[in-house]
């Protein structure tokens, strides 16, 4: 991880130190003797966690209890800002412990998006980068501040990329996502508007020298916002004791999400588990605390990696700000419709014996109406279709593309309805086709197709070009920003290949039919 890659291995080591004293000092914390938090920056990889003898499956690793986590229930600033939480201002959770009056129900909940059209409203994200930039305004005071020193101070998501970086993206569907403005914006009004509002509430009263600009604010609050991003759980799931069923039967949950959610908090040491998408331990949220297990022996020296769920390249970088081979397997490329829907006309209008142009207006406004009632997709997702990790965070087989998302046949269906209206009977040879269900296969699978060369025609480099520079990378996986792009791309257009290939079998399948079609009725003629 580039992020810390600056901080001599000494003091890289001496916070990593400072961090494990203060977290087995918490009450109720627990590290087991066989694990230690280790320096990966060889393998760009920050801190992580290994084994340091063999751990059996279902071995408690480490415990953290909730008093420890920093969030809305156990920030201070719940109570002193007690307008930005919904609620009477209830003492936290380490307030009520210290007083020794806690009851687990007085948590104060989070304002969850007040009125929609109320610009001072927090939700849980941006509450809990007020709750960290507290935090980290209080310097060594601050009951978290060795835990905020193994935070990382940058950042490899594209947020944080030059235009030129960004640029090596190319054509994915990552750039328009990356929303920097709006990230901008959004941290001007909530976050820095209320810590210059509120500076008696979130500087310490020791607090010397100058108060931080608005720049520096804005900095701030973009650099804690990656931190929750990569780093933060979603506390608002249910206690894995009482949801074992659930996850028996539906397979993992992702243990982090990065977007927004009920209730967000940064809990350490969890955290500083790595993850893929082939993992070997998960993180329960119990009742009075979180735990990570071992899900299946571990061997001496191997990592500790946890699950950020089944994502892709594209948003494992965007959240995360990585990729690994492991995650692949999830890649997607998006389809805009603006290509198919070219593709369609360009097929219809070449259909054989066809005899005017298609009154395309008038299908625009047969479907004004389902557009402007918002049944109408802007783009389409194209994925593999992948089995779930198994109980030991096991992937098994390998990841297929098996056919194209249903509400694209869908649209593409209502579309052609559309066509066929218009066209009505003044084109024998149109109408005929648009009123055959497998020649409208064909114009749907050859509509594709086109869309689908033009949209591997949108990255500047082929396929072939990208794969020989990740060929030629050192230790084989991407770790700089301009390897990840291309890594992110090369795995949108391996899939934009493996759609144009099922798309081929569909259409010789369907040529196939049609043959033996042909041939039916003269065989019969033979018989009789
Ligand atoms: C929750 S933190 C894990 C601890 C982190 N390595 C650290 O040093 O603080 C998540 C971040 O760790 C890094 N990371 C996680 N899993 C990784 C992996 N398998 N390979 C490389 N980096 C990884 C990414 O930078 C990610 O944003």
């Amino acid at each position: 991880m580039a992020t810390t890659d600056a901080v001599p291995a000494g003091d890289f080591e001496q916070q990593t130190q400072k961090f494990l004293e203060w977290f087995t000092s918490q009450p109720g914390a627990t590290f087991h003797k066989d694990i230690k938090l280790v320096d990966l920056r060889d393998k760009s990889a920050g801190r992580g966690i290994i084994a340091t003898a063999p751990i059996p499956a279902d071995t408690t690793l480490f415990t953290i209890p909730r008093s420890s986590m920093l969030c809305a229930s156990t920030s201070p600033l719940a109570t002193k800002l007690p307008q930005l939480f919904k609620g009477p201002a209830e003492p936290t959770v380490a307030e009520a412990s210290l007083s020794n009056t806690a009851d687990d129900d007085e948590v104060p909940e989070l304002v969850e998006a007040l009125e929609e059209d109320d610009p001072n409203a927090q939700d849980s994200w941006t509450l809990l980068i007020l709750i960290l930039i507290h935090e980290y305004l209080q310097g060594s005071s601050s009951p978290w501040y060795p835990y905020l020193e193994v935070l990382p101070k940058e950042f490899d998501t594209p947020m944080f990329w030059t235009s030129q970086e960004l640029g090596e993206l190319q054509a994915s569907a990552l750039v328009p996502k990356v929303g920097k403005e709006e990230a901008d914006d959004m941290i001007r009004s909530k976050i820095v508007r209320v810590v210059r509002e509120n500076e008696a509430a979130f500087y310490p009263p020791s607090y010397e020298g100058e108060k931080l600009s608005e720049e520096e604010l804005l900095a701030l609050g973009h650099r804690m916002g990656s931190a929750i991003m990569a780093y933060a759980f979603d506390l608002a799931k249910e206690d894995d004791d009482s949801d074992e069923e659930e996850e028996e039967g539906d397979g993992w949950v992702e243990d982090r999400l990065a977007e927004k959610n009920d209730t967000m908090g940064m809990v350490p040491m969890a955290d500083m588990l790595n993850a893929d998408a082939v993992f070997n331990a998960h993180i329960n949220h119990g009742e009075g605390a979180l735990t990570a297990t071992s899900l299946r022996e571990i061997k001496e020296g191997e990592e500790i990696l946890n699950y950020y769920g089944p994502l892709s390249s594209a948003e494992l970088l965007r959240r995360y700000g990585y990729v690994t081979k492991e995650h692949a397997r999830y890649d997607v490329v998006e389809l805009g419709w603006d290509l198919v829907e070219q593709g369609l006309k360009s097929v219809v209008e070449g259909l054989k014996g066809k005899k005017k142009e298609v009154n395309w207006e008038g299908v625009d406004e047969i479907l004004e109406d389902e557009k402007e009632e918002g049944e109408w997709e802007d783009s389409f997702v194209l994925e593999r279709q992948s089995e779930d990790p198994d109980s030991e965070g096991k992937v098994h087989g390998e990841a297929e593309f098996v056919g194209l998302p249903e509400e694209l046949e869908e649209q593409v269906k209502t579309y052609l309805k559309a066509v066929k209206k218009v066209v009505g009977s003044g084109d024998r040879a149109v109408a005929e086709a648009l009123g055959d269900k497998k020649a409208r296969k064909e114009i749907l699978m050859a509509g594709v197709r086109k869309a689908l060369d033009e949209r591997e025609r949108q990255y500047t480099t082929s396929l072939e070009e990208d794969e020989k520079v990740l060929k030629a990378i050192e230790g084989g996986r991407p770790t700089t920003r301009q390897q990840m792009a291309v890594w992110v791309r090369a795995g949108e257009q391996r899939i934009i290949r493996e759609a144009r290939e099922w798309v081929k079998k569909q259409e010789e399948e369907l040529s196939k039919e049609k043959g033996q079609e042909k041939d039916e009725p003269s065989a019969k003629r033979r018989k009789a």
